[in-house]
């Protein structure tokens, strides 16, 4: 059987990468969608396994061969998800998280109306930027563009089939689990609202 596209969306700092991580390590179903971009890689973040680190010609060329299922310009960076990885995912049964922001969201639903939206996100806009600072991968203008995108994005959240708020860690860990169960499961609880 054909594993289900889902799409994880969210403010930058809402604990998407981290609630996604945790979500792999228990469900082996899941598989992740690694997506190039031009942004360069943080300490620690290996080429083809965090992202694919691209020049902005290498990622332009991409676009021209129809490689993205879709791609978005981010704080002044592009981002995209390579299509056949995730098709090659998808029919061999396994299910595929893209870790994306909004207009890349709207595209794949637009593309795949199949796909299961799931929006991540803190209890407040505050938490998310003592999230961010604490990350310290950003410089303190790089963390004020993200919290500026945040407002916008939060405000996306009715355009989503699930929400998980990132909280407590524990019990977010314990949501994502279960709600990725759930669709891979295809039970009613997963039917688009
Ligand atoms: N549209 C799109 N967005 C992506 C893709 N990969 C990552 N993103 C999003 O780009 C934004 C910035 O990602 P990143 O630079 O890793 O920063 P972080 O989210 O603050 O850790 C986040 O909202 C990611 O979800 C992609 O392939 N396509
Ligand atoms: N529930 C939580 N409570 C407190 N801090 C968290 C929680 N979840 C994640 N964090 C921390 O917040 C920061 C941002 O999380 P991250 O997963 O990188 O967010 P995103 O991928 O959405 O940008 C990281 O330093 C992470 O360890």
């Amino acid at each position: 059987m054909r594993g289900r596209l889902i799409v994880v969306s969210g403010p930058s700092g809402a604990g998407k990468s981290t609630l996604i991580r945790e979500a792999l390590d228990a469900v082996p179903e899941l598989a992740y969608s690694v997506s190039a971009t031009t942004r360069a890689p943080r300490p620690g973040e290996v080429h083809g396994e965090h992202y694919v680190f691209l020049s902005r010609e290498e990622f332009e060329r991409w676009i021209g061969e129809g490689e993205f299922l879709e791609c978005a310009e981010y704080s002044g960076n592009l981002y995209g998800t390579p299509e056949a990885k995730v098709e090659e995912l998808l029919e061999a049964g396994r299910s595929v998280i893209l870790e994306i922001e909004l207009q890349g969201a709207r595209q794949v639903r637009r593309k795949r109306p199949d796909a299961v939206m799931v929006f991540v996100r803190a209890p407040s806009l505050e938490e998310t930027r003592r999230r961010l600072s604490g990350r310290a991968t950003e410089t303190a203008e790089a963390v004020e563009t993200r919290l500026a995108t945040a407002v916008g994005e939060v405000a996306a959240r009715d355009e989503f089939d699930f929400e998980v708020v990132n909280g407590d860690r524990e019990q977010a860990r314990k949501d994502m689990i279960e709600l990725m169960e759930t669709i891979i499961g295809g039970g009613s609880d997963a039917e688009r609202s």
